[in-house]
């Protein structure tokens, strides 16, 4: 057998496409989906192997820019599009690709690389770590109401359009959240058109998607956009509201859209997903038990180049610590580094000084955004501590107020 890996070229992104559609199980998406991430996806980073000139197996990415904390935006490899063919798994296939695609990260001088993980177990053998999990509520609106809104809350006017109408409002809210929380994603070019992909053949019998925006004199300040799915059992309403994206950049918008979504007719439950952790619905929602949260993975991070990576983002208190990282999937990572900033910036270079944290790189990527501390990672026996002491402060300075978020899936 001969097996290739290589960069496709435009005449091979259609059979590409369907390798994986059918690594996926084999439903296509639609052609204005698949439109799309053919636009988005960088054909010189798309990588294929071949078995005899068949694709047996994808590797995609998109040029993203990730949010970190302290707001700088962080060029960041978005992987995506990964599959190998139901006859060429666990041979490694998928391993050379990673391979193939952290070395060419390295190349560009990129200091990190994302994906969502089809499945949790896959990626941290790559030295991926949960950067960032997410929430979804299941609301019965029946019985559970938004408590105690936040004074202003009767003054958000609420208007109810399309998504592509309401497109500019909705993203002037969006941009001005991304500096605000680490992990959301920085609109580039096209990526507006994702928020508006709603093939019929992927509703679900739901409605086409609906936008309800907020506004404070004349100002968009949220929206949410959200299908309605009306079901009848035995003439009673027991629909959903199914609830896709809800950004507000005040407390009252918050409260003013949720309190919508909750008061729809001919439902019984507004479902809610990929909501970030500390979402103020957790607050906001009078009973939290009968809302059913579920935590899940969300964001996959992967620190390609320490160093830089470690120096780009800001930290919640002075910081002077020496970290010494296990990397085996990016050998250049391994050995000692020591970091020294704060909320101004940070510098982190290689020192021959002795450690005083010791983790994998794994445990960086969890804890870079500040979603998981390093004392949680210490706990679960991810981060040791060399020199007594050295933990809790490293633990502080690595926080973040607000917790990050992937916003959608790429
Ligand atoms: C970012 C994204 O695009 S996520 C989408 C991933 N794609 C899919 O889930 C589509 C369906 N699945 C597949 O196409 C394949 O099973 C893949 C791509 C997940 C794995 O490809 P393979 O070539 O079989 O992986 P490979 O042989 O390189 O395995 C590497 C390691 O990952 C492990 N692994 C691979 N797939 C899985 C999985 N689904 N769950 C847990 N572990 C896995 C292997 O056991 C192996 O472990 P080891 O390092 O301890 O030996």
């Amino acid at each position: 057998m001969t097996i290739e890996l290589r960069r496709i070229t435009a005449e091979e992104w259609d059979p590409w496409y369907d390798a994986l559609e059918w690594a996926f199980g084999g439903v296509p998406e639609s052609p204005e989906e698949r439109g799309l991430w053919r636009e988005l996806a960088l054909l010189d980073r798309s990588l294929g192997v071949f078995d005899e000139g068949r694709v047996v197996g994808t590797y995609g990415e998109f040029a993203l820019g990730l949010s970190v904390p302290g707001g700088a935006v962080v060029e960041t490899g978005g992987v995506t599009m990964v599959s190998v063919a139901g006859t060429h798994r666990r041979r490694g296939l998928l391993r050379r690709m990673m391979e193939r695609g952290l070395a060419a990260a390295r190349e560009r001088g990129e200091a990190l690389s994302a994906l969502t993980a089809a499945e949790a177990p896959i990626y941290g053998r790559f030295g991926y770590g949960i950067a960032a999990h997410s929430l979804s509520a299941r609301v019965p609106k029946h019985r559970v109401g938004v408590a105690a809104p936040p004074p202003g809350t009767d003054e958000v006017r609420l208007t109810v359009t399309t998504p592509a109408e309401a497109l500019a409002r909705c993203e002037e809210v969006y941009a001005q959240l991304v500096p605000r929380r680490p992990g959301m994603l920085e609109r580039r070019p096209g990526w507006e058109r994702s928020v508006l992909l709603d093939p019929p053949g992927e509703r679900g019998g739901a409605s086409e998607r609906r936008c309800v925006v907020a506004e404070r004199d004349g100002r968009p300040v949220g929206y949410a956009r959200y299908a309605l799915k009306v079901e009848w059992d035995r003439a009673v309403p027991s629909g959903a509201v199914l609830v896709r994206d809800l950004d507000a950049v005040d407390p009252a918008a918050h409260a003013a859209l949720l309190r919508y979504l909750l008061g729809l007719d001919l439902t019984d439950r507004v479902e809610l997903v990929g909501r970030p952790v500390d979402d103020p619905l957790v607050h906001l929602l009078s009973d939290v038990r009968r809302s059913d949260l579920q935590l899940r993975d969300r964001l996959h991070l992967r620190l390609v180049d320490v160093g830089a990576a470690l120096a780009a983002r800001r930290y919640a208190a002075g910081v002077d610590v020496v970290l010494a990282v296990r990397d085996a999937f990016c050998p250049w990572n391994e050995g000692r580094w020591r970091l020294s900033g704060g909320p101004g910036g940070a510098v982190c270079e290689r020192t021959t000084d002795p450690a005083e944290l010791e983790l994998d790189v794994r445990a960086l990527g969890a804890a870079y955004l500040g979603g998981s501390t390093l004392a949680a990672l210490a706990a679960a026996g991810q981060v040791g501590e060399a020199r007594a002491g050295a933990l809790t402060p490293a633990s502080t300075a690595f926080g973040h107020p607000v917790a990050p978020w992937l916003p959608h899936g790429f």
